[in-house]
């Protein structure tokens, strides 16, 4: 077995009734990694999460937390990990920082120890200025902070987070995915479910792909691009006298072939990347071919979902 996988999920079913809600999904997460499970509505991340935690027992497959077993050894895998949904369960009428002490206490802290924890996440989450306002006054995103702040009580070694930043405004967002940064910095590991593709692509250091119950693509944001054809190089020539001379040109510093459209040449970008961008903008310039804009394209992660999912729906 594997230590450094923090979280090893083997081969998980769930059926209910007739519909296959997960069929054959496999991953480890590492210590210290950002792990997203992305996908659309009612592609089975939620149903991964539940099994995952505890909460449904899957029909096939096997789950480890920290090297133990959610079936058989559920009570200690539960130790392992903490998870925050998109509801906070706080009472209304305490203020935040009451509630961290509530939390703090079911989880075995004495007042002391409670209180200094409370003060610390409070900071950690930018709700000291609010920490003693009852959660009536809170707005979303101090509440999914404060939410966050709850389950980090017990320092958890394994943080799940489902849907994280639903329905909160950019800023709000930005925040958020600050404050998960932080505790990955401090040694959590964050398994995190999203349908942002943009949330994916900022956070996470892996990504698993999930459409229709099955895991269609796994690796980092970057990985998955690449799979799309990686970089693209675009630029239009001033003169149209000189297209061919450029085409020739950029032709040789990638050994491969150039797509002209008038002025407009486009072209894929091997591995090697930004490197020959720099040869070819040189090589331009000292044949004297001026050009009206050059752009390196990245392919996006949506290009990456609709090129994996299109047709499969
Ligand atoms: N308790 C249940 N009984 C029957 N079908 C279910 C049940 N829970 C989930 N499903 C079905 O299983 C599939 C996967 O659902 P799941 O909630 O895991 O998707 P999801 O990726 O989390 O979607 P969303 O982004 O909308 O939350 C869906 O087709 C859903 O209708």
């Amino acid at each position: 077995m594997n230590h450094d996988n923090i979280v090893q999920v083997r081969n998980i079913e769930k059926h209910f009734g007739d519909k296959i809600a997960v069929q054959g999904v496999s991953f480890a997460i590492k210590k210290g990694e950002i792990f997203g499970l992305l996908g659309p509505n009612g592609a089975g991340k939620t149903t991964i999460l539940k099994m995952i935690t505890t909460l449904l027992r899957q029909d096939a497959g096997k789950i480890l937390l920290n090297g133990f077993d959610t079936l058989a050894q559920s009570r200690f895998a539960r130790q392992q990990f903490s998870v925050t949904g998109q509801t906070a369960a706080v009472d209304e009428d305490l203020s935040a920082r009451e509630n961290l002490m509530i939390f703090g206490k079911l989880n075995g802290l004495t007042g002391a120890v409670a209180r200094n924890r409370a003060i610390e996440l409070l900071t950690d989450f930018d709700l000291l200025h609010s920490a003693d306002q009852t959660l009536a006054t809170f707005s979303g995103g101090m509440r999914r902070r404060l939410d966050l702040a709850v389950s980090l009580i017990g320092k958890p070694a394994i943080l799940f987070l489902d849907e994280p930043t639903t329905g909160l405004d950019p800023r709000t967002r930005t925040q958020m995915w600050q404050a998960i940064q932080k505790l990955v910095a401090q040694g959590s590991t964050v398994l995190l479910t999203t349908q942002y593709l943009e949330e994916a692509d900022h956070l996470a250091d892996r990504i698993a792909l999930i459409d229709h119950g099955r895991m269609i693509a796994i690796g980092t944001p970057s990985q998955l691009k690449q799979q799309v054809g990686g970089l693209q190089l675009r630029l239009e020539v001033a003169d149209l006298k000189q297209v061919t001379q450029a085409q020739t040109i950029i032709q040789d510093v990638l050994a491969a072939s150039v797509h002209v459209d008038e002025r407009t040449l486009t072209a894929l970008l091997d591995d090697s990347g930004m490197s020959v961008v720099s040869q070819i903008l040189n090589q331009l310039q000292t044949a004297g071919i001026a050009m009206n804009n050059f752009a390196v394209k990245t392919p996006s992660l949506d290009d990456v979902f609709l090129k994996m999912t299109v047709g499969k729906n």
